[in-house]
């Protein structure tokens, strides 16, 4: 584990290249234990890039992912996931027709199950250990007030409700670090403003450290305690959102985007 003054991730000099495009030329950014940190720029400036190499999407044409102080540059997001990290996908990656409490415990399975074909098979090990996960689904999904929900079809719920569920299997795998790429993607104003607060109070109350990737300014500079800007695929500004907000670079780079409404810095 870290000391209180090591970063849980770091990611060094990152960059990236798709055949003529670089997309990443240079990134440095580090996420203390315990804080809750937005990704922003400008539409094309390598956010989901740099989010997809973090999470072992990618490979980084040059640079490193320190995770928990060991490194973690190109390993598979299955391995990523098995360390704790955990991530939200920009579209929703449910399975529509299963039950809300189903497709939460997938979460779980994925960390500590017994196996998929012992579960198939109602082994009893596997069976004691399907209703252990039960339970902790059932939690997460209360903590998300989701709990009446969790027998319905995740299909049949609204929208919001649905980036919730994610967000819950995202949570019940208990992760160090929590991923969510553009979470309000698709949202009405209402919705995300509900989304926002309730990534805000999950952060306070279970401490889990949090990289917001989101386009909504207002809601990142309401939730975050610090932002990391980039654009055109380099480090721009890093600070609280009250020196982002004053930063004339991010306005500029922002305004040069024609940026207007939801997308404004000021
Ligand atoms: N697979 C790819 N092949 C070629 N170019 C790519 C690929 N993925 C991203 N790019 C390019 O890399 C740059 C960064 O893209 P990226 O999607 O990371 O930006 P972004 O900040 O997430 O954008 P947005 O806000 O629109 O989601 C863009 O110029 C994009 O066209």
């Amino acid at each position: 584990m870290p000391s209180s003054s090591s970063p849980l991730l770091k990611v060094d000099r990152l960059a990236k290249s798709f055949g003529g495009v670089r997309a990443l030329d240079g990134i440095d950014f580090a996420l203390a234990p315990g804080e809750l940190v937005g990704l922003i720029g400008p539409n094309g400036s390598g956010k989901t890039t740099a989010f997809n190499i973090v999470t072992g999407v990618l490979k980084p044409s040059s640079g490193r992912i320190l995770f928990e102080g060991a490194e973690v540059t190109g390993n598979r997001p299955e391995t990523n996931a098995a360390l704790g990290m955990a991530r939200t996908f920009q579209n929703i990656r449910l399975f529509n027709d299963l039950p809300v409490i189903d497709n939460v415990m997938v979460g779980l399975h994925r960390k500590r199950g017994p196996g998929f074909l012992a579960t198939v098979l109602g082994l009893p090990a596997a069976r004691r250990s399907e209703a252990a996960i039960r339970v902790r689904a059932t939690e997460v999904l209360g903590i998300l007030g989701l709990k009446k929900r969790a027998g319905e079809r995740v299909g049949s719920l609204p929208y919001g409700d649905q980036r919730k569920v994610e967000f819950a299997r995202a949570l019940a795998s208990e992760p160090t670090l929590l991923l969510l790429d553009e979470p309000t993607a698709g949202m009405n104003p209402y919705e995300t403003a509900d989304l926002g607060a309730t990534i805000e109070r999950l952060h306070r109350e279970l401490g889990i450290t949090t990289l917001l990737v989101e386009h909504d300014m207002k809601m990142v500079m309401g939730i975050c305690q610090r932002l990391v800007v980039i654009n055109q695929g380099r480090m721009l500004a890093e600070g609280t959102p009250a020196e982002i907000r004053a930063d004339a670079r991010v306005v500029e780079a922002y305004l040069g985007h024609g940026r207007k409404g939801r997308h404004a810095v000021g």
